[in-house]
């Protein structure tokens, strides 16, 4: 299996502290995700100025598209983003269209399997319509009422479809070496990042456990 990517959550709504925090952490992590709440805040702009100043790194950016999937995509990849997500709640044509969108930039499209009700089902159908990433999501809310990501993840990875595994909801120290061990590609780290007194220290930390595991 490939080196496992740290994914960074960019949950501020701050522009410039947004900017900051990359910074900080960009030695430690292979993706920058602006989160949801900062994409709708700041919009393509940010995309531009993270793709201007961090070329080497993978953009995602957490648009968990709704409807209107191709036309709502488009300007975010031509901004500069690697990865978009789309949730799988949308329903079919709408990650087909995020798909399609993807395709034309020669990037990827994320199914977020946040609050769907059948997962497997899910990630099955959108793979079979060429998703390029199946996102296992706790969200922070579901986060608050006690919820965990880590027996969606094993579900999902037991279907073995050809398709990268993203894990997000709550992962830190503590839990990420059993989430590379049960066949996430990419692990998200958020709050565990940019909550912690050091959060270049707390990436280094991280990136260190990942490296550490064996799989
Ligand atoms: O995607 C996220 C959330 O839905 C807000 O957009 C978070 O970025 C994701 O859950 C990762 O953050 P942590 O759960 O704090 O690690």
């Amino acid at each position: 299996m490939a080196r496992p990517l740290i994914q960074m959550a960019l949950d501020s709504l701050d522009f410039d502290a947004t900017v900051a925090l990359a910074e900080q952490v960009a030695p430690h992590v292979d993706i920058f995700e602006i989160g949801t709440p900062c994409i709708k805040h700041n919009g393509v702009n940010l995309v531009k100025a993270l793709r201007a100043k961090f070329p080497d790194k993978l953009i995602l950016v957490d648009l968990k598209t709704m409807d209107a999937g191709e036309y709502e995509a488009t300007p975010f990849y031509a901004a500069g983003a690697d990865i978009c997500t789309v949730l799988g709640v949308s329903g079919l044509a709408t990650c087909m269209g995020v798909i399609k969108a993807a395709n034309a930039f020669g990037a990827e499209a994320q199914i977020d399997l946040i609050n769907v009700e059948d997962k497997v089902a899910c990630a099955r159908a959108t793979f079979e319509a060429g998703a390029h990433i199946m996102g296992i999501h706790t969200g922070l809310d579901a986060q608050a009422a006690g919820h965990t990501p880590f027996s969606d993840l094993n579900d999902i990875a037991r279907l073995g479809l050809n398709v990268r595994i993203s894990v997000a909801g709550g992962i830190k120290a503590a839990t990420v070496q059993d989430v590379v061990k049960s066949g996430a590609n990419i692990i998200v780290v958020g709050a565990a990042i940019y909550g912690a007194p050091s959060p270049a220290e707390a990436a280094r930390e991280i990136r260190e456990l990942v490296d550490a595991t064996e799989v």
